[in-house]
């Protein structure tokens, strides 16, 4: 990484935004503008975790949501999640200390930040925004709060918030908690694929890597021309993602149309990413999404990126691969993957091509 000096590295968005004025051209998308989602029967599928893991539910029911589980990971690569276990007051006091890190003052939110004030971009970790990498790619409307929570032994402290005080500990609760989940469904997925039981395990092991990422969307006067996260797939293995409570923003491309994925607040969205469609061979689709602004409301998601290990090589299951389901990607390095995916994703284009046989 280079240190250039990009306007988003030195201002956060939250100060360009309160002033009200129309957001700054690196911001602004290029094509014609954020365009309309477009109204569909289609819903994003809700999968009960709890009907999967109780003792006390039918082989019949287990069948069905199995069923349906398949179902969303072969045509969405998205569902939401409920019946996942993580106590109700958890998920609103993550939210809650979020929020109250972003209402924080600047110079306060300054001191966990990556980014020097020269603008440097020291860190990717820590408070702070788009880091720019090419002049071309347009800016999202966004800060960010980006930690590595896992392995536990690489967390850089002087990156996670003092205040609020009980910062910390929450995080720290809430990505235990969640990574269980994470790691219930993935063996689901692994059944669904008819493979041995542990084939996905370092996606969830003590090596396996987790980021937390805090997204903190400002309203913009002109939603219409400003993305909060351009069109994107993930670069892990599986992401699960808090939304906001109140605020909607998030979509996803389903057969060609933006989709919008509604508030259930107790919810978690869990979304296939890129390495877990290489491993699966293609059947489970890591999914484009974006998240839009509006006008009036901040907006604030919390997600946690659950990838394998950078030394780790990912390829498609062998036991995935027969003559009518050829190969469709090469052995590569998760370092590989990620270091063609984080360039890509930053210009809104997909990696996974790169990865292909
Ligand atoms: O804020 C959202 O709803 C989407 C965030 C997201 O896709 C990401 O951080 O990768
Ligand atoms: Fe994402």
């Amino acid at each position: 990484m280079d240190g250039r000096t990009p306007v988003s590295a030195v201002r956060r968005v939250q100060e360009l935004a309160v002033n009200g004025f129309d957001p700054p051209a690196a911001y602004i998308v290029k094509d014609s503008g954020t365009g309309p989602v477009v109204d569909t029967l289609l819903s994003v599928p809700v999968i009960d975790l709890s009907i999967l893991t109780s003792s006390s539910t039918s082989s019949k029911e287990k069948e069905e949501e199995m069923e349906k589980l398949r179902s969303a990971l072969v045509s969405w690569g998205l569902f939401q999640v409920v019946g996942h276990g993580i106590p109700i007051e958890l998920l609103d006091d993550v939210r809650e200390v979020a929020k109250e890190f972003f209402d924080l003052s600047m110079a306060e939110k300054k001191r966990v930040s990556g980014v020097s004030e020269d603008g440097t971009v020291d860190d990717l970790e820590g408070y702070g925004a788009d880091s720019i990498f090419t002049k071309d790619h347009v800016l999202d409307w966004a800060d960010r709060l980006y930690l590595l929570v896992k392995p536990q032994d690489q967390r850089k402290l002087k990156y996670w918030p003092q205040k609020p005080n009980n910062f910390r500990e929450l995080l720290h609760e809430y990505s235990t908690k969640s990574s269980m989940v994470a790691e219930t469904i993935v063996k689901k997925m692994t059944e669904l694929l008819g493979l041995e039981e542990n084939h996905f395990i370092s996606l969830y092991g003590d090596q396996a890597i987790e980021y937390a990422r805090f997204n903190y969307y400002p309203p913009c006067s002109r939603p219409d021309l400003v993305y909060g996260i351009k069109a994107h797939t993930d670069g892990g293995g599986i992401t699960m993602l808090l939304q906001d409570k109140e605020v909607e923003g998030l979509q996803v491309l389903k057969d060609g149309q933006w989709i919008k994925v509604p508030i259930l607040p107790h919810a978690l969205v869990v979304n296939i990413a890129d390495q877990m469609e290489i491993m699966s061979n293609g059947i489970f689709k890591s999914p484009m999404h974006r998240a839009v602004t509006n006008s009036e409301k901040e907006r604030m998601s919390l997600v946690i990126f659950y990838s394998l290990h950078y030394n780790d090589e990912i390829e498609p299951a062998s036991a995935l691969i027969n003559e009518t389901t050829p190969r469709l990607f090469r052995k590569v390095t998760v370092r590989d993957y990620l270091s063609v995916f984080y360039p890509n994703y930053l210009k809104g284009e997909r990696a996974i091509g790169w990865a292909k046989v």
